[in-house]
This record gives structure tokens, C-alpha cells and sequence, in this order.
């Protein structure tokens, strides 16, 4: 595989569970050496997508390759050169955390220090403590520790920092930066817009099985701005909509709090409390921002992100 060539290629990408289709002809590829997030609501089919890129799910139509490789014909050949963290399983209940990390990085030729990642994932005080006697929090560290203990050179994270608390959530981020540093691919999966904003050189929206957006998080955010109030909620938005130029849309992603996102001029503004004031609607917390992933995801679809 030469240095240029995508750490990741997926074409057409189908898999298929009896009658459900949870990847529908996907296709995205992951830059050598960056960190991309796959992102999207619950059974969007991340997880599905990251199985086969990882060989443990054959896929149903389509193709991938995995560092140039046939991620279930060669899997052999890419198992030593990927870190896999799972959402759950993977260890012996009873082993003790800094044993499972141990036993992990003796497979390796060239592991990190397993003392020094330990310290650094906070889970020094807990080397002793049984698997099954963890924390949620505690086996997500020490399953993403497992995960990068042998140095790959492409990591799968599937929802890295679920059940962390924010001190954990943010070792975490400054791990996946480092990783980056290092040259190490990385493939995140997550439903979080702060996570994939702070952490990804790219991002790929995914939702029912499809992709519908592929970009860097600043180019996804910053084509718009946004406007948003609070006011009563489930106002009427059609009156509201007629009132604003083209290609300005406005929403009520939670009720009370609304959204109008778009090119923002000051005749946009004047024309929403123009509307405000014409309505007997008072404009609460009215400010402009940037757009962000949540909006974009919003506008995509029509939907949370967070269902
Ligand atoms: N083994 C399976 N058998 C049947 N259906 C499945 C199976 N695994 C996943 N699915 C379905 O496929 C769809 C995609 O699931 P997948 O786990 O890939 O999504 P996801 O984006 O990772 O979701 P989450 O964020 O909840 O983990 C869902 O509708 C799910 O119910």
C-alpha cells in the first residue's frame, strides 16, 4: 500500500439483516493518517459499516478495502495492523485491567507502555480491579487503551466516549489528537456534534444506510450562519418562512427553541422581528452564530441527531 493510498475505500457498500437494510450503498473513503467521523442517529448503520471494514461482517453487496487489504479474504494480514474498540465484550471478566492490557500488548511488536497509557486514561487507580468490576466509564477507557496499546496504524473507535464522564471524555480526545499526530488513521464512530467538530479532519454524515453529506466540519458549517430565539413553542412557521428570502429555512428543532439558518444579512434579521413583532411573538435569547454539525444534520434530514 503506498503512503498516498486511502487508509480506507468503500463502494456501493449493502448489508443487508433479513428484510432490513441497514447500509444502502454506501460509499466514502478515509484519508491515510486523519481522524474521520462517521456520524448519525441510532440504526443509522456506523456500526454496521465499521464491522466490515474491521472483517467481522461480510458485506452484502459492494466493496471495501482496509489499508489495501480485503478486510475478510486478507483478514489475517490486516488483524496485526488495526485496533478495534468495541462498545462491549472483548475481555476476560475476571482478568484485572492492567493484566487484560498486558496480555493485549504482549501480541504487539511494538507496544506503547502500557503503565504510561494507563496513567494517562485515569485508570491507574483501577489496575488491580477485576474486568466485571469496572465501571461503565472504566471499560470504555480500558477497551480504547486496548484498542491503541499495539500501535496500528488505523483504529476503530465505535462511540468512544459513551457512558465517559467529561474529565475521561476529554483523555480521551487528547489521545485521538496524539494518535493523529503519530501518523495513526483513525475511524470514529459517534452521535456526538461536539465530539466530531473537536475531533475530525473529516466527517461523513450517515443516515438509514446513506451518506448525505461528506466534508470537513468546516466546510459543513461555515457555507451558513444561523439565527436562533426562544419563543412560544409549536408557533406557526409558515408565516415566518414567507417572510424570509430563498434558501433560509426556519425550524423548531425542540419545541420553544427555534431556528432560521441560511445566508444571515441585517434585512434577515429585521424581517424575523419584524415577523416577531407583527405576530405579538417576543424574541427571547436572539442571537447569530455559526452554523453547526447539529443544524447541518437537521437541515439534512428534518431530524435530531440525538433521538
Ligand atoms: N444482527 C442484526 N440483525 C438484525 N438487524 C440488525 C442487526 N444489527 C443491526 N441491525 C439493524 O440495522 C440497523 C443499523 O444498525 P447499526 O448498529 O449499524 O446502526 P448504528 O448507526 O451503529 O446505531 P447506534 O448508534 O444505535 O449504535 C438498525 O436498524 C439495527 O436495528
Amino acid at each position: 500500500m503506498r503512503a498516498d493510498e486511502p487508509a480506507v475505500v468503500l463502494q456501493d457498500l449493502f448489508v443487508r439483516y433479513g428484510p432490513v437494510t441497514a447500509v444502502d450503498g454506501l460509499s466514502f473513503t478515509v484519508r491515510s493518517g486523519s481522524v474521520h467521523a462517521l456520524l448519525g442517529p441510532n440504526g443509522a448503520g456506523k456500526t454496521s459499516t465499521i464491522e466490515v471494514c474491521e472483517g467481522y461482517r461480510r458485506a452484502s453487496g459492494g466493496s471495501a478495502r482496509v489499508l489495501g487489504l480485503d478486510p475478510v479474504g486478507e483478514h489475517d494480514q490486516l488483524m496485526p495492523r488495526i485496533g478495534v474498540m468495541l462498545q462491549a465484550g472483548g475481555v476476560y471478566p475476571g482478568a484485572r485491567a492492567a493484566e487484560m492490557l498486558r496480555l493485549i500488548a504482549a501480541y504487539a511488536a511494538r507496544p506503547l507502555d502500557t503503565a504510561m497509557l494507563t496513567e494517562r486514561l485515569g485508570l491507574a487507580k483501577v489496575a488491580n480491579t477485576p474486568y466485571r468490576r469496572l465501571s461503565g466509564g472504566e471499560k470504555q477507557r480500558l477497551s480504547l487503551a486496548m484498542a491503541v496499546v499495539g500501535r496500528p496504524d488505523l483504529v476503530f473507535l465505535d462511540e468512544p466516549t459513551a457512558g465517559m464522564d467529561p474529565q475521561a471524555r476529554h483523555a480521551t480526545w487528547d489521545l485521538v489528537d496524539e494518535l493523529r499526530k503519530d501518523g495513526v488513521t483513525v475511524v470514529l464512530t459517534t452521535h456526538l456534534m461536539d465530539e466530531a467538530e473537536r475531533l475530525a479532519d473529516r466527517v461523513t454524515i450517515i443516515d438509514s444506510g446513506k451518506v448525505l453529506a461528506d466534508d470537513t466540519p468546516g466546510h459543513l458549517t461555515s457555507s451558513c450562519e444561523r439565527l436562533s430565539f426562544t419563543a412560544r413553542a409549536h408557533l406557526p412557521l409558515a408565516p415566518l418562512q414567507a417572510v424570509l428570502p430563498e434558501g433560509l429555512a426556519a425550524l423548531e428543532p425542540r419545541p420553544g427553541e427555534y431556528v432560521v439558518s441560511g445566508d444571515l444579512t441585517p434585512q434577515v434579521l429585521a424581517a424575523v422581528t419584524a415577523w416577531g413583532a407583527g405576530n405579538d411573538v417576543l424574541l427571547g435569547d436572539l442571537r447569530t452564530a455559526k452554523r453547526t454539525l447539529e443544524d447541518v444534520f437537521l437541515e439534512l434530514t428534518g431530524r435530531e441527531l440525538r433521538t
